[in-house]
C-alpha cells in the first residue's frame, strides 16, 4: 500500500519551507464566512483563487480589515479572485460588478438548487487540472468551519465526494482534510503553527481497524465509529503522526492562535 504525506506548510511564510514529500501546488477557495486571520498566506501560496458566491464579499468586506493601515481600494484590487462561481444568491451586486470589472471570471450556476456552491468550485477546478497536474493539487477551502451546521457538514460532505482530491477544510481554529484508507498516512505536524491538539474520526462507515503513532492515545487496531469510540481531543506527541485504517477517516488538528 502506498504512502501519503501530509505537511501544513501553507500555513508557513513561503520562504521558511523545508519540503516533505512533493512540492503541492495550491488552489484557494472562499467561502461566506469571516475569513481566517492568515488567508493572506493562503492568498500567496495559491496559483488559483476562487470565490464561492457571498465568498466574495468577505473578500471584499474583511481583507481591507486585515489591513488596517492600507487603502481600502488598494487592498481589494490586491485581492482579485481569478473565478467567483456559485448559485449567486448572496453575492451582493456591488462586489459582483467590481470583480467583474477588474475581470474576474464570474460563472453563474443559479439553475443548480442541489450542489452546494463548494461543491461547484471544486468541480470547477477539478475540471481546469489535467489528470497528471491533480495529484500536486491541494486546494484549501477557507472559512468553512464554525458557523451553521448545515455547512460545515455539507463541507465536510464535499471533501468525501471529491476523495481522490486533496482538500483542506480551514477556520481560525481548526484544519480538517481526509485520509484515505487506500494508503498509509504519515502527517508532519508543524508545532510552531498547529496543534496539538487533534482527533481521528471515521466518516461515513465505521472503522474496523485503526492503528496510530505519535499520539498520546494512539490507537491499536482499534474500533471506531458513531456511538462508540471516536478519537476527540486526542494530543499530537511526535513531530511525525502515522495513521493506517481498514476505512477513510477524517484528520483534524487545532491551529496555534499567534
Ligand atoms: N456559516 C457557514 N459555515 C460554513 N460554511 C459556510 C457558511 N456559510 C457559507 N458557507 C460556505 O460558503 C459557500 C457559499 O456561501 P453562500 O452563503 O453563498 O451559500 P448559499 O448557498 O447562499 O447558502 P444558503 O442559501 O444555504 O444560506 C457555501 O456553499 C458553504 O460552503
Ligand atoms: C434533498 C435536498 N435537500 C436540500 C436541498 C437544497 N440545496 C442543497 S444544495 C443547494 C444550493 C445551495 O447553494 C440547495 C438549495 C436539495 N436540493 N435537496
Amino acid at each position: 500500500m502506498g504512502l501519503m504525506t501530509h505537511s501544513s506548510t501553507f500555513l508557513l511564510p513561503k520562504a521558511s519551507i523545508v519540503g516533505h514529500g512533493p512540492a503541492l501546488n495550491y488552489a484557494l477557495v472562499v467561502l461566506n464566512q469571516s475569513l481566517p486571520r492568515f488567508t493572506p498566506l493562503l492568498w500567496r501560496h495559491a496559483q488559483l483563487r476562487l470565490c464561492a458566491d457571498g465568498g466574495a464579499n468577505r473578500l471584499y468586506d474583511d481583507m481591507p480589515q486585515l489591513f488596517r493601515y492600507d487603502d481600502v481600494f488598494a487592498v481589494r484590487n490586491r485581492y482579485k479572485p481569478d473565478v467567483i462561481k456559485g448559485d449567486m444568491d448572496s453575492i451582493r451586486t456591488e462586489v459582483r460588478d467590481f470583480y467583474a470589472n477588474l475581470g474576474t471570471r464570474i460563472i453563474d450556476e443559479s439553475h443548480d438548487q442541489d450542489t452546494t456552491d463548494l461543491h461547484k468550485c471544486i468541480a470547477f477546478i477539478r475540471d481546469l487540472m489535467p489528470d497528471l497536474d491533480k495529484s500536486n493539487l491541494c486546494v484549501l477551502v477557507a472559512g468553512a468551519l464554525g458557523g451553521r451546521f448545515d455547512h460545515e457538514v455539507g463541507n465536510i460532505n464535499v471533501v468525501c465526494r471529491f476523495a481522490t482530491m486533496r482538500i483542506i477544510l480551514l477556520s481560525d481554529d481548526s484544519l480538517i482534510h481526509l485520509l484515505p484508507s487506500t494508503y498509509h498516512h504519515e502527517i508532519h505536524v508543524h508545532s510552531s503553527v498547529e496543534g496539538p491538539h487533534c482527533g481521528l474520526i471515521p466518516i461515513g462507515v465505521p472503522s474496523e481497524s485503526t492503528t496510530t503513532t505519535g499520539l498520546q492515545w494512539n490507537l491499536s487496531a482499534t474500533k471506531m465509529r458513531f456511538g462508540g469510540l471516536v478519537s476527540t481531543s486526542n494530543i499530537v506527541k511526535e513531530g511525525i503522526v502515522t495513521v493506517r485504517s481498514d476505512s477513510d477517516l477524517l484528520w483534524t488538528i487545532s491551529i496555534k492562535k499567534a
